[in-house]
């Protein structure tokens, strides 16, 4: 069997990661981050399409990476209509729903019309692995509270999964016979229950549910928001940026930067230390809440994402749940591997490839 050479695509809401692949094993490594004031130019994120492309061909070349070698492309997946884990190639009918973003709009939705343009030119195949809208919920935890309004399940699967059979594997155990509670803690952050290898309940991290984030406001007292929405001073896409994109750190303090926080802090500016408090304490109550949903029975809580680098914001929100169950520290997140350990079991005929058709 020849090797399987792979380009990695991932669109988040600051950065832009890609890697390559030789079956299993990364040979390059690269973040592109994205400043608030560069993404703020663009009206639509489907506009930062060209913008996103041209950075990756950059550092390909860069490198002097050899683009003729690869014989496939992955992305993250985006907002597409909800689907069982797995690898789907990309088809027409996938670009067309994160194009219109059937499922909502955000940076992911990107990766796989990026990895389609890449794939074109090349003749090669391309695909999406564990799309954020991924979905495993409990029948329970669909209930808003009115019929007219289901809980959907958006979040970070990817990471979240690849955490959860890290740490199985560490603990001696498989990720299906453990109970996970596991933060992803990027521009989004969402906290998780995986009861025995399935994400039975999370906060959409994408649609204002759950703690704030670095760019995102999170659930909200929902009368307030309604006063907002009829109060006349808003247009529509002004308030959806309110809660996505220019919530959160970047509404309280003007950077969705954790390291520019954390040297807030560190210079003595009390009010950078109370908003990163309180994005702790709404973190460790959503925690605490995911703790009742696997009935106490917890194996581990995993904090993983870019935020979990901060040795200050894991101190924060530590002292609120380190007595729920043993805290373990995955900084950073393990999509760029997931994401290639996805396509090499497709092509290696271990798992089989997912037609997205609906
Ligand atoms: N060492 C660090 N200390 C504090 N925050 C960090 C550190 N490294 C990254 N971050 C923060 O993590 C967030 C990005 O996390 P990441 O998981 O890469 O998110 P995304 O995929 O949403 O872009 C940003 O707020 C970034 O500033
Ligand atoms: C759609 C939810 C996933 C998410 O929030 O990803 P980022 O943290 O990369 O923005």
């Amino acid at each position: 069997m020849g090797n399987n050479f792979l380009l990695i695509i991932n669109p988040g809401s600051t950065t832009t990661k890609l890697a390559c692949f030789v079956n299993d094993e990364q040979i390059l490594s690269e973040e592109i981050e994205h400043r608030s004031e560069v993404l703020d130019k663009f009206t639509t994120i489907f506009d930062q399409l060209d913008y996103r492309l041209s950075l990756i061909e950059e550092k390909l070349t860069d490198n002097n990476v050899d683009n003729s070698k690869f014989t496939a492309i992955v992305a993250r997946g985006g907002n597409m209509k909800p689907v069982s884990g797995g690898t789907y190639e990309i088809n027409e009918e996938m670009l067309s729903d994160l194009k219109i973003g059937v499922m909502g709009q955000h940076a992911s939705n990107l990766g796989a019309h990026l990895a389609k343009k890449l794939a074109e030119k090349l003749d090669i195949p391309c695909f999406v692995v564990d799309p954020v809208v991924v979905d495993e919920l409990a029948p329970v935890a669909r209930y808003s509270g009115t019929p007219l309004i289901q809980r959907k399940s958006k979040d970070h699967p990817l990471n979240q999964k690849a955490v959860g059979r890290i740490d199985a594997h560490n603990e001696g155990g498989t990720y299906e016979e453990m109970n996970y509670i596991i933060a992803h803690m990027g521009g989004g952050i969402s906290v998780a229950a995986h009861n025995h290898g399935e994400i039975i309940d999370v906060n959409n991290a994408l649609n204002g549910d759950g703690p704030f984030s670095p760019e995102r406001a999170g659930g909200l007292p929902v009368t307030s928001v309604i006063d907002l929405c009829f109060s006349g001073d808003y247009s529509e896409n002004e308030l959806r940026a309110v809660l996505v994109g220019n919530g959160g750190l970047k509404a309280y303090l003007g950077t969705t930067d954790g390291r520019e926080v954390s040297k807030l802090i560190n210079e003595g500016d009390s009010h950078a230390k109370e908003v990163y408090q309180a994005m702790a304490y709404q973190i460790s109550k959503e925690i605490g809440a995911m703790a009742t949903v696997l009935k106490g029975q917890i194996n581990g809580i995993l904090l993983t994402g870019g935020l979990a680098f901060d040795d200050l914001l894991i101190g924060y929100i530590s002292e609120y749940c380190n007595f729920l169950a043993d805290i373990r520290i995955y900084p950073g997140e393990n999509e760029m591997v997931a994401l290639a350990a996805g396509v090499n079991r497709v092509m290696n005929n271990e798992e089989k490839l997912k037609k997205y058709s609906q």
